[in-house]
């Protein structure tokens, strides 16, 4: 699903850097569960970024789907994200003005899907997640876990290949925390390549495989008897 070897990143600071990723070299096959962990600085986000596309490592090699990332043009990297990966955040990033189901069919949008399809497709990944009955509300009218929820259906919508979170129960109580990942959890059971950054070593331990990251260097990368969520819901 993705390889990356020796990758590099530092970000300026005043007149001098900051080496934040000191050569990670990391393979996620497909169907994998994997936690990306370690300490505040450790350089976590910066990692998924890079492999989300969202940022480009200054050195180093990045293959996603047999595809190399380097030197796209803004316009590429795009479709390439919209058509691999889904995202999910901690503040779940909905568009506030916008009802539970256009935020789900919005990714669809850039795909050129039409209207028509665009919210058959939403209605279906919004009744995955259980809030079919919930389609014309405001990100403001529902829960964290509901709005969490919404943003997952969002990240299916467009069906990518891998999924990608940042501390995706970071802002949920431990209860919430649970039906989040026991819904992860389904999504890898059912094929779903997923890779979080999380904090919480319970969270992590529901995924299948943990690497932790210290000062930018990979300290561990170790497969772990995957605790399932559902018997804490
Ligand atoms: N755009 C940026 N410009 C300058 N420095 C940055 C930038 N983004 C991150 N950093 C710095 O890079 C280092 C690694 O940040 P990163 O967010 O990847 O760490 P993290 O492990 O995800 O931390 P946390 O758990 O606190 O989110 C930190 O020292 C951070 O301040």
């Amino acid at each position: 699903m993705l390889k990356i070897n020796q990758l590099h990143k530092s970000y300026p600071i005043g007149d001098s850097s900051l080496h934040v990723l000191k050569g990670i070299d990391i393979s996620v096959e497909e169907g994998e569960m994997v936690a990306i962990m370690g300490s505040s600085g450790s350089g976590k986000s910066t990692l998924l970024n890079i492999i989300g596309m969202l940022d480009e490592a200054d050195t180093g090699d990045y293959i996603l789907d047999g595809l190399p990332i380097k030197n796209l043009t803004e316009k590429k990297a795009a479709v390439y994200r919209n058509k691999f990966l889904g995202f999910i955040f901690q503040s779940f990033n909905l568009i506030n003005y916008k009802n539970a189901i256009e935020n789900v069919a919005l990714p669809l949008y850039y795909q050129g899907i039409k209207r028509k399809e665009r919210i058959e497709k939403a209605k279906f990944h919004l009744q995955k997640v259980g809030l079919l009955d919930w389609a014309d509300h405001l990100p403001k009218e529902l829960s964290g876990g509901q709005k969490q929820r919404v943003a997952i259906a969002r990240a299916l919508a467009a069906n990518p290949k891998l999924l990608l979170a940042d501390e995706p129960t970071g802002a949920l109580d431990t209860k919430t925390s649970h039906e989040i990942m026991a819904f992860i959890q389904s999504l890898n059971d059912e094929g779903k390549t997923i890779l979080m950054v999380t904090h919480e070593e319970d969270i992590a331990n529901m995924c299948k495989r943990i690497v932790r990251l210290r000062d930018g260097v990979i300290m561990e990368d170790k497969k772990v008897n995957q605790v399932r969520a559902e018997q804490y819901v």
